[in-house]
């Protein structure tokens, strides 16, 4: 089965040789080719290249894609879309005058999530939850990362983790999945949090691991929750499970939460708000993604990830939303993307690579999508006719999103 897409006014993030991420300066490069083809077979990128190289090919499905930009699909590596019910009573506290943490210390925050979560059936967290996913595939997500952590018991950390299999079950997008027991300490372990650190090690983690729910081990490396002893000791025994670490760190408080990733490998650290000269040094020379959630500053009015700082000593960066009912309810990558640029002062080309193939390498799916590239899936993104690229994040709040295809199959 072939599809032609022809006429494409510019085709953007196309990388011949494929690359795993880029860094420094080359996150401001952006290869694209303008008047282009693009030829899918069987759900992958066969070909592409100039209109006036495009084949001359018979009794196939042709695509006349005039005056529109085609680019890979989002790829958003951090995410914790499945939940139940909604926060927006915290929200409106917050506007009242309360923080953040102060929510959590009076039981709302992550435990509120957990509550709601304990008490739905996975037939109903399955619905809300496939409603958010298909929401984010028409804004333009391709791949996504989800994380268990709101059942913070072993009966609804599985219910969660099964729902997200069900979703890569059913679903033409590759969906990671993230083992996040240790988000918060859960009320009845209050005030014994070594007891539910052992709970995590002895049951939780071998249990997923055995039932093959995750492929990574998340820890929220936070003052007030688990500290960096803890983090490592909880990303030792996911390690010894086969799971990948990928750590929440550096939200409020800078305490060696990225120091600890790097020395367990971890895959990726995210949020990263607040940030020191030591943390950049220690991610120089390592394998780790640094990750921005530029929804989670906005929404809770906290700092933006330094990302000038990040990328002008020579690192990457990728971007993802944090979808979440605390602290982003929102999992539109086109406001990232956007949010970055303004906020952030990253370029669009920096902008796009850190939400295309930085993204795709923080969820290990560098391979498969964030680029095009020949043989990678052909999930991409067909715009409505724009001027350029950088029109995406300069027309922030609006839907320039004409069709979404993944595996070559246009989203209904
Ligand atoms: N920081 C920890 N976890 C989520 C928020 C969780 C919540 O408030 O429900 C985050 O990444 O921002
Ligand atoms: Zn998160």
């Amino acid at each position: 089965m072939q599809t032609l897409f022809k006429n494409i006014m510019e085709l953007v993030q196309v990388r011949e040789t494929p690359i795993s991420f880029v860094s420094g300066k080359d996150m401001n490069v952006l290869p694209t080719i303008k008047d282009a083809f693009l030829l899918v077979e069987n759900g992958l990128i066969a070909d592409y290249g100039k209109m006036s190289d495009c084949p001359d090919l018979k009794d196939i499905e042709v695509v006349d894609i005039s005056g529109k930009t085609v680019l890979p699909t989002w790829c958003d590596s951090h995410t914790h879309l499945v939940y139940a019910g909604t926060r927006e009573t915290e929200f409106v506290d917050r506007i009242n005058g309360l923080s953040y943490e102060e929510i959590a210390q009076r039981g709302g925050g992550i435990l509120n999530s957990a509550k709601q979560l304990q008490n739905t059936s996975e037939d109903e967290l399955y619905r809300q939850s496939k409603e958010r996913l298909e929401a984010i595939i028409r804004l333009g997500t391709g791949a996504v990362e989800i994380k268990s952590g709101y059942g913070l018991n072993l009966e609804a950390e599985l219910k969660m983790l099964r729902v997200i299999k069900r979703l890569n079950n059913d679903y033409a997008l590759p969906v990671k999945a993230t083992f996040l027991g240790a988000h918060a300490i859960p009320q009845e372990f209050k005030n014994k949090k070594s007891a539910y650190i052992n709970r995590l090690i002895d049951e939780m983690i071998p249990r997923v691991a055995d039932e093959n729910l995750a492929d990574f081990i998340d820890v929220f490396c936070e003052t007030g929750y688990f500290s960096v002893e803890d983090t490592a000791l909880i990303l030792e025994a996911g390690i010894k499970h086969g799971l990948v670490p990928k750590i929440h760190v550096n939200q409020f408080t800078a305490i060696g939460g990225v120091q600890v990733g790097v020395k367990y490998r971890a895959l990726s650290v995210d949020h990263l708000e607040e940030m020191r000269d030591e943390d950049i040094e220690v991610l120089m020379n390592s394998s780790t993604m640094p990750v921005a959630l530029p929804g989670c500053s906005y929404f809770l009015g906290i700092p933006y990830t330094p990302a000038r700082k990040v990328i002008d000593s020579g690192l990457p960066l990728a971007i993802a939303t944090d979808f979440n009912p605390g602290s982003a309810p929102s999992g539109n990558m086109n406001f990232v993307v956007s949010s970055v640029c303004v906020k952030m002062k990253m370029t669009p080309e920096e902008a796009i690579n850190a939400a295309t193939i930085n993204g795709a390498y923080a969820m290990g799916l560098e391979k498969q999508v964030g680029s095009i590239t020949k043989g990678k899936l052909a999930n991409f993104i067909v715009t409505k006719p724009i001027s350029s690229y950088n029109f995406l994040p300069y027309s922030f709040g609006n839907h320039c999103i004409e069709n979404v295809y993944l595996k070559g199959k246009v989203v209904e």
